[in-house]
Parts: structure tokens; sequence; C-alpha cells
């Protein structure tokens, strides 16, 4: 393992150490910049010859890159453009990202990269993170210093089997954490060479995958039972050990395995799981800033949520949380929420409810009283004209799940509907916005999981806000590191949260929008570090103690910036330059 070599100089200035030469160095992804090696750095580090004369800076190849990513006709073609970017030049894949933050979110994230995942063995060119199979059981702490950097920071680790609402993509599932680790880049400007993607590639039970002949994975049915627990805990330890100042997220797990991880490791291992967590903060900034565009006070909200999973519960609980502090409590607080699953809203009655449903199932008396008891219909149109809600969630993974009849129904009761499809990719979105605000003559405030193009509807347009973690696991996670928390509390994601639902600006609200558009993540992620810091020293789990005025410095000092620094000549071992060239396929 390696430590990327920036330093400081007295003066402030950053300078580089690199040490490879020639061609080794130039097809170092993270040591490289192409033409725009100055001629003094070409003689000093073995380059002459190697590059065409000119001298380019960086602004010079984003715009060329740009232009030949940009007239790529399909979204998964730039998806491959831009990973052979990321493979061939890190500052200039991040200059591009956060240049073109709104225009390629859509790409290297939701929905794009859930193709990617689904085609990743096809589209494979080169490996990218680290791969933990059944047969590095007794060594994945070896596996693990075979990272490319030492200085790990942030991981994010999936078992691939709940790829936004894809399902088991077996080995595929790497795109997540590799998108998701990019966004931690682009939007918290977290250093790339501090971060790992892990796959614990445990086999699949997608069959199609299985009877792949061009699969990538471990060919097998998922392990799963004491294996699994017994290979996932080695991982921990292994973790701990190798980048002991790490912090982990867990990312698409499905339901049970989300929970149980999250819950046996929090308290050792500094880590959240971003579905339940992450989504959970978003679904409380809508609400907050919903309270904003419909002058409606939290405490007299009415939410309705489809699909009782890893995010819906996760969303449901820090709603609890969030109504409790406004007030509500007993019987109110409970007649506040109504949860459905596949089988309709959760009642006690119900026999064959799982703990994480059962958390939030009706008392049967309630839901006998608004027509809803046994027997009688409890269906989603059922239980919107029973509880009239103000704010609908969707994560349940099923399209078109919002029906025409069902938003209809709600519109007759709310002035102001809050209704937020946050499925991904946008295959499985709830609605589509131009329905949603078609069936609602207009008044609906619709924010979507994945992003979509402003609708117009009777000549006035409407944004559409993108409801999605995206603007909660970059700033917690940096939050996190400046504030080097011992432990993810829940209270950071109500801070988190609050400090979401304050950076949707009156333009946002008056375009008919619950989220600031995307290409302020970047500002909105600072704001939201800057509040986790906060929240981390209050709840006494800083490590750093810092005063609120130190606070934005902190926060932005820790952001890295993709330019090009001088580049000195530092001393070669033979064992790091063998090192630097890059997997081949
Ligand atoms: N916008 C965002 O930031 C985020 C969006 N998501 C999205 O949310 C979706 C769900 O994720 P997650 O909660 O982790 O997945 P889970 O599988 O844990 O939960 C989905 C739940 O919805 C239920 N369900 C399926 N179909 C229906 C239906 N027609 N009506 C009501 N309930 C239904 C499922 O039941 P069963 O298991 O029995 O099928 C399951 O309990 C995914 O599409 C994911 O991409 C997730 C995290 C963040
Ligand atoms: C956004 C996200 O984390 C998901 O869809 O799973
Ligand atoms: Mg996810």
């Amino acid at each position: 393992m390696e430590r990327y070599g920036q330093k400081l100089e007295p003066s402030g200035r950053k300078r580089v150490n690199v040490p490879f030469r020639g061609v080794r160095l130039l097809r170092n992804p993270m040591y490289t910049k192409g033409t725009a090696f100055t001629q003094e750095e070409r003689l000093a580090l073995g380059l002459e010859g190697l590059l065409p004369h000119a001298v380019t800076t960086i602004d010079q190849q984003a715009r060329r890159v740009y232009a030949s990513i940009q007239c790529k006709p399909d979204p998964l073609e730039k998806y491959i453009g831009l990973a052979a970017l990321q493979d061939r030049n890190e500052h200039l894949f991040y200059r591009v990202l956060i240049d073109h933050i709104q225009e390629f979110l859509p790409i290297v994230y939701t929905p794009t990269v859930g193709r990617a995942c689904q085609e990743f063995s096809h589209i494979f060119r080169r490996a990218r993170g680290i791969w933990i199979t059944p047969e590095h059981r007794g060594h994945i702490a070896e596996v693990l210093r075979n990272a490319p950097f030492e200085d790990i920071r942030l991981i994010v680790v999936t078992d691939n089997e709940r790829i936004l609402g894809l399902g088991d993509q077996g080995v595929g599932g790497m795109g997540i954490p590799i998108g998701k680790l990019a966004l931690y880049t682009a939007a918290a400007g977290i250093p790339p060479w501090q971060t790992l993607p892990v796959s614990l590639d445990v086999g699949t039970d997608n069959l199609d995958l299985l009877e792949d002949e061009f699969y990538l994975g471990w060919r097998a049915p998922r392990l799963r039972g004491p294996e699994y627990d017994t290979l996932v805990d080695e991982f921990v330890h292994a973790v701990k050990l190798c980048f002991p100042k790490a912090l982990l997220q867990w990312e698409d797990f499905k339901k049970f395995n989300a929970f149980r991880l999250l819950e046996r490791y929090r308290k050792t291992l500094t880590s959240f799981n971003d579905d339940i967590q992450g989504t959970a903060a978003v679904g409380v900034a809508a609400l907050i800033a919903g309270v904003r565009a419909t002058g409606i006070p939290i405490r007299q909200h009415r939410i309705l949520f489809l699909g009782s999973g890893a995010a819906g519960i996760g969303i449901a609980r820090l709603m609890r949380t969030t109504l409790r502090r406004e007030g509500l409590d007993g019987e109110d607080l409970t007649a506040a929420m109504a949860n459905l699953d596949v089988q309709g809203l959760l009642v006690e009655d119900d026999p064959g409810l799982d703990p994480l449903q059962r958390e939030f199932a009706w008392p049967v008396d309630m839901a006998e009283k608004m027509g809803l008891g046994r027997g009688q219909k409890r269906d989603l149109l059922s239980v919107i004209r029973a509880f009239k809600p103000t704010m609908l969630i969707g994560t349940s993974g099923t399209a078109g799940a919002f029906t025409e009849e069902a938003i209809r129904e709600m519109a007759c009761y709310a002035e102001r509907p809050i209704v937020l499809p946050m499925s991904n990719p946008t295959s499985k979105c709830e609605a589509k916005p131009k329905d949603v605000l078609a069936w609602t003559d207009g008044r609906a405030l619709v924010a979507t999981g994945s992003p979509f193009d402003p609708v117009t509807h009777a000549g006035r347009e409407h944004r559409i806000g993108q409801s999605n973690n995206v603007f909660v696991f970059p700033g917690v996670g940096l939050g996190i590191l400046v504030a080097e928390a011992r432990e993810v509390t829940d209270g950071m994601f109500t801070a988190a949260a609050r400090q979401l639902a304050q950076e949707v600006h009156a333009d946002d609200l008056e375009a008919g929008s619950l989220f600031p558009p995307a290409a302020r993540i970047r500002e909105v992620t600072a704001q939201v570090a800057a509040a986790v810091v906060r929240e981390a020293r209050e709840a006494g789990v800083a490590n750093r103690s810092l005063e609120d005025a130190q606070i934005p410095g902190a926060v932005a000092e820790a952001m890295w910036n993709p330019a090009y620094l001088p580049a000195d000549p530092a001393p070669v071992s033979a064992a790091e330059a063998d090192r630097s060239m890059p997997a081949l396929v």
C-alpha cells in the first residue's frame, strides 16, 4: 500500500512527490497530469518524448474530454467514457464531474449506474476496489492490504443483494460503492486516495447471472447463515486493523442484513447504513421544507409510507423522532404515520408481520375506527381515503405503485400533496412527476429518487427535486471525518436533515422543489458536514473538538479540489514501480 505524496510547503502551497517515472507515471491515474506536465517536469520525471509537445492546462483538458463524452448518444456509453477517464486520470475525472455535476449525476449515479451494474460483466474494462469472496476467509486483512493506498478514511461496502430496486446483481453491485465514493469526492471533497469501494462477493441467487458465460463473480448461490456472518465479522475486524481511521458505509444490503449489520457493528466500528439512515434524513428534510411550502406545521402532517423495507422503516423511525420532538406522543404519534408493505396497511392483527413491520403497525382499534379493520380493504387507495395523508413516500421499488386513483384521492384532501416516489432507478419509480402533477392540477410537490426533467403543467414549469440520499451521505461522511467522530449517531441524521431543509431556498420552493438543485451539491454538502461536526461535539463522540466559528474553515480545508500540483521527483523503489501499473483486464 502506498501513501499519496501530497506535501505542504512552509508558504502554504501544496506540491506532490512523485515516486514513479516515465510510462509508469503516465499510466498512474492518481499521479498523471497527461499533457499538463510542464517541460521542466517532463525532464525531471523521465517523460521526454512520451507526450505530444504542447503543454495544456487542466481546464483545456477538461473541455476537450467533456466534449467527447457529451457527444456520446447513449447514457451507458457516457458511463463507460467517464469510468475510463477515472481509470486514466483521477484529477481530470473529478474536474469534469464537479464542473458538470448536474449533467453527470444521472450517469455516475442513478439511473445509469443501475444499468452499469446489470451489464457489469459485459462492459468490464478495469478493476477498481476490493472484492472479497468466500475463498478469502482466514486472510481478509491480507486482501485489504492489497488496496492501492494505505491511508483509507472512507469505505463503501455492499454485498450486492439489493442493488437500487434491481435486486441481486452479484458482482455487478460494485458499481454502487464506486459511484457513491465518486460522489463523496465530487460533493464532499474526500480525496480519492482515501476512499475504497468494497464488494463482499458472497455469490448470487440471480440465475441469469449464474448462467451467463461472461459472469465475473463468485459463481455460486449466496452464502447465508453463520458462514455469511463469519465472513462479515472477519471483514469488519480486518477493516479495523488495516484502516483504523476509516468510516464505513453499508450500502444496498437486503432489509434484514441491513438492519442486523448496522446494529451489530455501529458501536464497535464507525459506520452507518446509507439506505436506512441517509435516506431517513432525506425524507425528514422533505417534511421540514414541506412545512414552508404547505404552511402546515410538522405536527399536523399525516405521513403515509408505501414500502416498509430498509428505506421505508429508516425514514419512519427518523420521522417518529422528529414528530416526538414536536410534542406528539402516544396515540397521536402513532396516528400521524401509516405504513404499507406488500400486504397493505400494517396492522397488529396480521400474524405474518416481521419485527420491523410490527414496530410501525397500527393497533387494531385504530385501524377499525378508520374503517381499515380485519377483512376490510387495506390497499393504498383505501388507506388514503381513510387516513387523508399530506405526504406520501414511496420506497417499494415498484413502478407505477402510486396509481392515478390514489393520487387523485390524496389531492381531494391535501391542498399541496407532498409526493415522493423515491424508488430507484427511474424504471422502478412509483409515479412519473408529469402524471402526479396532472392528477393534482399542478398542486403536488413532487421529488423523486432518480432525476427527472422539469415538468410544464398549465403553462407553469415545475422543478422536480431529487429526494435522494446523495444530499446527505457526503456531508455526513465529511462531518464525521472532520470531527474524528468515534461513532455515528442518529442525531447526526436529524442534524443533516434540518440543515438540508435550510439549504432549500425560497426560489426552490417557488419552483415547486423541496430540494436544492444538484448543481449546488458541493456547497450544500459543506453545510451538512458543518452541522454534523457540531452535532458530533454536542453528542460527545468527537475526538476533535471545534468551536462553532472554527467549523466552516475546518470543513473547507478538508475538501480536496482536483487541481494539478507542481510535481517533484521522489525516490522510486523497484517494488513501488511495479505496483504502479494499473491492473489490466
Ligand atoms: N431515494 C433514495 O435516496 C433511496 C431510494 N431507495 C429505493 O427504495 C427502494 C426500496 O429500497 P429498500 O427499502 O432498501 O428495499 P427493501 O427491499 O428493503 O424494501 C422494499 C419494501 O417494499 C415492499 N414492496 C414491494 N412491492 C410493494 C408494493 N407494491 N406495495 C408496497 N410495498 C411493496 C417490499 O416487500 P417484499 O420484500 O415482500 O417484496 C419491501 O418490504 C429501492 O428502489 C431503492 O432504490 C433506497 C434507498 C435510498
Ligand atoms: C439511493 C440509494 O441509496 C438507493 O437507491 O439504494
Ligand atoms: Mg442504496
